[in-house]
């Protein structure tokens, strides 16, 4: 390993590029990520878990409005970042490129996922898109009062195991399951819960024979990267996004919190 290398995948490096998305991460041991469609309760969870402690501003060279703040457990300070609500992550719109620049380039420790409990088919498609990027995630199941209402029941324990991640239920609006939340939240950044995320993991021959091949010259200039699998599927897909993030080597600063396909 070169010693730039070494570097790029050291805390500090890491830390630099966090402050360089606009996360100031000094007095905090992990990154937290909330993400999900809009109009989940995100915001809900995210002053229920910070209280006061947030402060409000945008995303460094965009208008879209970004929160940050903090809060501690069991001795572990958290930074806590409420990202734009979006329906995919397919950077078709500034919201999308900011949700997923943070999920790729930001590294968090952890991506909270709020979903609306009585959309769960629709949130489901942003949640695995998520789970292609990352396998350190924590499913928050919102809206579970107006689930009831409308006689809606889902198994959690099936849904944890399908997904291959933890699913916690609540009602943010009257900060139930939080305390769940936070101790779940605890249990995947510490690797006490190892999580191993739903992967689609065969295409077509075809498309399989490509993204080996694609992998295959990644891992090459990329060697700290074990999710190539999902660069690749960009790649073919043409995201301009990707293409530019190889061209100019950013993605080398993708690490060990991505975990092979
Ligand atoms: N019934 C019910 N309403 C909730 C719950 N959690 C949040 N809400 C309400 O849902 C609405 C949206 O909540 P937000 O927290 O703003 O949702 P968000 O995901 O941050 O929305 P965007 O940032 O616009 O994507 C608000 O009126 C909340 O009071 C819940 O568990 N049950
Ligand atoms: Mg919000």
């Amino acid at each position: 390993m070169s010693k730039q290398r070494a570097c790029e995948n050291c805390q500090a490096y890491r830390k630099e590029h966090l402050i360089r998305l606009g996360i100031g991460i000094d007095q905090y041991d992990y990154i937290i990520a909330l993400a999900g469609n809009p109009n989940t309760g995100k915001s809900t969870v995210f002053n229920n878990l910070t209280g006061l402690r947030q402060h409000t501003g945008n995303w460094p060279g965009k208008t879209v409005t970004r929160a940050e703040g903090g809060y501690s457990f069991a001795g572990k300070q958290y930074k806590l970042v409420d990202l734009p609500g979006t329906y995919s992550l397919l950077s078709t719109s500034k919201e999308e490129e900011v949700a997923r620049d943070f999920i790729l380039f930001g590294r968090p420790d952890v991506t909270v996922i709020v979903a609306d409990a009585t959309r769960l088919e629709r949130n489901l498609n942003l949640v695995l898109q998520i789970l292609e990027i990352t396998d350190k995630a924590v499913l928050c199941l919102n809206l579970m009062d107006e689930a009831e209402r409308n006689h809606i029941t889902i198994n959690e324990r099936t849904l944890s195991k399908a997904l291959g991640i933890p699913v916690v239920t609540a009602v943010a609006r009257q900060k139930k399951g939080m305390d769940v939340l936070i101790n779940t939240i605890e249990n995947v950044a510490t690797g006490k819960y190892m999580c191993k995320p739903h992967r689609v993991k065969s295409f077509s021959p075809k498309l399989d024979h490509a993204v080996a091949l694609l992998v295959e010259k990644l891992s090459k200039e990329f060697k700290n990267i074990p999710n190539l699998k999902w660069v690749a599927l960009r790649l073919l897909e043409g995201d301009q996004r990707i293409i530019e993030a190889v061209r100019t080597k950013e993605l080398g600063q993708l690490g060990e919190d991505l975990k092979s396909a």
